[in-house]
């Protein structure tokens, strides 16, 4: 294993996704190899949906409404959408807090996945977006997308750890992590976005962490890690990790209540994973939050 690999390493994957070649640890690996071959119907359906393929979890009010009655042939297909859009609207709140963005500016997306979130960011604001990821069959995928939509020359996706991006120092007038931080070590993700923000640049992430208020990690939690094999952290280690990399909180939202609906209407789809029952104890139970954190690079 080289830990010492970096951007000026880029090579290509076979359909031309550029990469770093090798993780710079074996856990690294193990999360490449497992996004690499994930093909649950609960993102591909949802994402099939518009063409916005995301891997995160939703927020908002239920639409009973565009649910439609159980009896209703439809009614799969509805419910299909309708967590679709809440997965939109959670991708929407964390855009809305990247503050001013201009067509010239470029964004990080850290832990890019199938890049729904990127495609999203460049229609709102016309800039430049870049991914990195560590699965190649995910960034493929999301370049993919992006020449179909004709906007490869914006939006791009390249095969990389995110604590050491490709991107120039002060190159991004903001940055994000989408459900991404529980697979690194804060400190060295923030002081990678730290340096590859500009000063008075804006940090976003939604992400589930678990209550100091509840003591240590719950049962419930450690079901999260095991299914994902990642590592939630805590709410007090982001605000320390921040704080020790000049990045200052500037809205810290609690979402769990706002979450729950999504996953109370998920866990009565045919698209279940299992991991429902443990994501609704965890909320419930106080033990673990959804949390947007927005901080200002200082
Ligand atoms: C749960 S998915 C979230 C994807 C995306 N942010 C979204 O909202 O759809 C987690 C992502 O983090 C990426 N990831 C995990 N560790 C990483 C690392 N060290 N460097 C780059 N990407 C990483 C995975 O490859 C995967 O794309
Ligand atoms: C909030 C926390 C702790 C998130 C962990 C990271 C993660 C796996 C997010 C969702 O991915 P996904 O959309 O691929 O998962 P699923 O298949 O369950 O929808
Ligand atoms: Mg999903």
């Amino acid at each position: 294993m080289d830990s010492s690999v970096t951007s000026t390493e880029l090579t290509a994957t076979a359909t031309g996704t550029p990469r770093i070649p090798g993780p710079a640890t074996p856990y690294q690996g193990d999360i490449a190899r497992y996004w690499d071959g994930e093909a649950r119907p609960v993102n591909l359906r949802l994402g099939d949906v518009d063409g916005l393929y995301h891997h995160h979890y939703g927020i908002g009010a239920v639409d009973h409404a565009a649910l439609g009655a159980p009896e209703d042939s439809e009614s799969e297909k509805k419910l299909i959408a309708e967590l679709h859009r809440l997965e939109s609207a959670q991708a929407d709140l964390l855009l809305g807090h990247l503050g001013d963005i201009g067509r010239d500016d470029t964004l990080l997306d850290a832990g890019c996945g199938r890049g729904g979130s990127m495609v999203m960011a460049h229609h709102r604001f016309g800039c430049k977006v870049e991914g990195v990821t560590l699965s190649a069959k995910q960034a493929d995928f999301a370049n993919n997308r992006a020449r179909e939509l004709r906007i490869e020359d914006r939006v791009r996706a390249r095969v990389c750890n995110m604590l050491a991006t490709p991107l120039e120092t002060g190159q991004a007038a903001a940055s994000w992590n989408n459900e991404s931080t529980m697979y690194v070590d804060l400190h060295d993700l923030f002081a990678e976005h730290s340096r590859v923000l500009k000063v008075g640049g804006r940090y976003v992430t939604i992400t589930g962490c678990w209550n100091p208020r509840y003591g240590q990690p719950s049962k419930w939690v450690s079901q999260i890690n095991a299914h994902f094999e990642c590592n939630i952290h805590s709410r007090r280690e982001y605000l320390r990790a921040m704080a020790d990399n000049r990045l200052v909180p500037q809205a810290v939202v609690d979402l769990t209540p706002d979450t729950l609906p999504y996953w109370e209407l998920r866990a009565t789809s045919s698209l279940v994973t299992g991991i429902e029952e443990a994501f609704i104890n965890a909320y419930r139970d106080g033990s673990f939050q959804y949390v947007l954190i927005a901080a200002d690079r200082v």
